[in-house]
């Protein structure tokens, strides 16, 4: 196995750069750039020299951890240099050189880890998520996948699951002799499997993780020129979408996220839904409008008709700053122009997003653990309905495949390039 390297820390320059290398030939190179291995998992100051020349590349720091006791499994060494470009390009320059290393594939420290059991594949989506984590709720529900959460929950309904399989093929091993069939035993099977196909399916039926990462979809719609961009660039306080008495002015969608209240959200702006189209680009607008609308978490509606048929939709006043516009008991009152309303508009996003997020102090699975936990639920439900032990095996069997690929025991190989193709360089 190649012996990689890569910064592991920030954007150069910087106070110290960690340079992270990890595989057989990590703890030779040490020895050949300090002079000697320090004493493992104790920091050490060396002077760096580059074998090929003998010059002074840089004094660090140094720290060792031996395989598999490290965060890779395998051997690690950590050099913490002066964070100077031209002292890491140096240093990364004279590794190139060693046969054996190569510099490292985004994730692929954290790839490693998975590959010699130290995570998990869910705990290693949590740590993607943990980085890229810009909330405190976002960092809370990632730390508690990247520390176990949903291996922990996934290896309790392994546990359930083998028990019963158990049972199962106990039977089959014993109905070739001339024992009496276990009269008990598929009343026992059923309820065993749907209390657990219960619990999978209230887990996954709980808010996803994805509406706390990427945030709440809100869009905004109404007719032309009804201030629906003039709004999104107040919210935003940025002139993101142009603004024009122009009707007809917006026509692609415009997404900006925005963190607010500490909830990560995702505002969309639209095209005017003109009754009658003025063109063939204006008309693509609206499709896309329409699209948008529908896979909206919450509609901020903007038009004086009465808003189209949503979950959760705010019908709003705009320009509540003009002469002559009338509040309405159930349309929130509000100036893009002035701010005047825009508090009470946020709150009451935030009512309606409490509902949407799963709560902070529970594990939450994200789209790909929320299909399986679903497949193995059902296979669960297919295996109560079933009244040959050997269907009722398989059903459980086809379970027991979802759970492992949550985890990444099995079946898993395609998602794993998409996976850390996301994480940093280093990581
Ligand atoms: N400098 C530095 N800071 C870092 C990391 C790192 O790799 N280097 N990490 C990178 O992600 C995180 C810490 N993660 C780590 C995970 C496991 C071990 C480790 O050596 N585990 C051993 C020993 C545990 C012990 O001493 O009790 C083990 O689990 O057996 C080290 C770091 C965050 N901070
Ligand atoms: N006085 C006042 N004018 C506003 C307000 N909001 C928007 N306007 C004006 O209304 C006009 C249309 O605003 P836009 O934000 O472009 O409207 P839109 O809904 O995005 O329009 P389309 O993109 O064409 O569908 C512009 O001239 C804005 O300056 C407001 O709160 N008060
Ligand atoms: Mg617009």
């Amino acid at each position: 196995m190649d012996t990689i390297y890569a910064v592991s820390s920030g954007a150069l320059p910087a106070a110290i750069a960690v340079l992270r290398v990890s595989g057989p030939c990590a703890f030779d190179m040490v020895r050949d750039f300090a002079g000697d291995l320090p004493v493992p998992r104790r920091a050490a100051v060396r002077a760096l020299h580059d074998p090929a020349d003998g010059s002074l590349l840089d004094r660090a720091l140094i720290l060792c951890f031996p395989g598999p006791r490290s965060a890779t499994g395998e051997d690690l060494a950590e050099l913490h240099l002066h964070g100077g470009r031209a002292v890491v390009r140096a240093v990364e320059a004279a590794l190139a050189g060693r046969s054996g290393l190569r510099p490292a594939e985004p994730g692929e420290f954290t790839r490693r880890a998975l590959l010699h059991g130290r995570i998990d594949l869910s705990e290693a989506e949590g740590l993607g998520d943990l980085l890229m984590a810009e909330t405190e709720a976002q960092r809370r529900s990632a730390i508690r996948s990247a520390e176990g959460a949903v291996r922990r929950a996934v290896e309790g309904w392994t546990d359930r699951l083998l028990m019963l399989a158990a049972r199962v093929e106990a039977e089959l091993d014993h109905s070739d002799e001339e024992d009496v069939a276990d009269a008990a035993l598929l009343p026992a099977l059923r309820s065993g499997a749907a209390a657990l196909a219960e619990d999978i399916e209230a887990v996954a039926d709980r808010p996803p993780v994805e509406r706390l990462r990427d945030g709440i979809r809100v869009v905004l719609a109404g007719p032309p020129n009804a201030g629906k961009s003039s709004l999104l660039n107040r919210m935003i306080g940025r002139d993101a979408a142009i603004v024009s008495p122009i009707s007809g002015t917006t026509r692609d969608r415009i997404e900006a996220p925005v963190v607010r209240g500490g909830i990560a959200w995702l505002l969309i702006d639209t095209a005017g839904l003109a009754a009658l189209p003025g063109d063939e680009i204006e008309a693509i607008g609206i499709a896309r409008a329409q699209a948008a609308q529908a896979e909206a978490d919450i509609l901020l509606w903007l038009g004086d008709e009465p808003p189209p048929e949503h979950a959760h939709c705010l019908w709003l006043n705009p320009r509540a700053d003009l002469p002559g516009r009338m509040a309405a008991a159930d349309r929130l009152s509000l100036s893009s122009l002035t701010g005047e309303g825009l508090d009470a508009l946020w709150s009451a996003m935030a009512r309606l997003a409490a509902d949407m997020l799963p709560p902070t102090d529970q594990m939450a699975l994200n789209a790909r653990q929320r299909a399986l936990s679903r497949n193995a639920a059902s296979a669960l439900r297919a295996a109560q309905q079933e009244e040959d032990l050997l269907l009722i095996a398989e059903q459980l069997r086809s379970a027991m495949r979802a759970f492992d690929a949550i985890t990444g025991r099995a079946g898993v190989e395609a998602m794993l390039d998409a996976l850390f193709a996301r994480f940093c360089i280093g990581k």
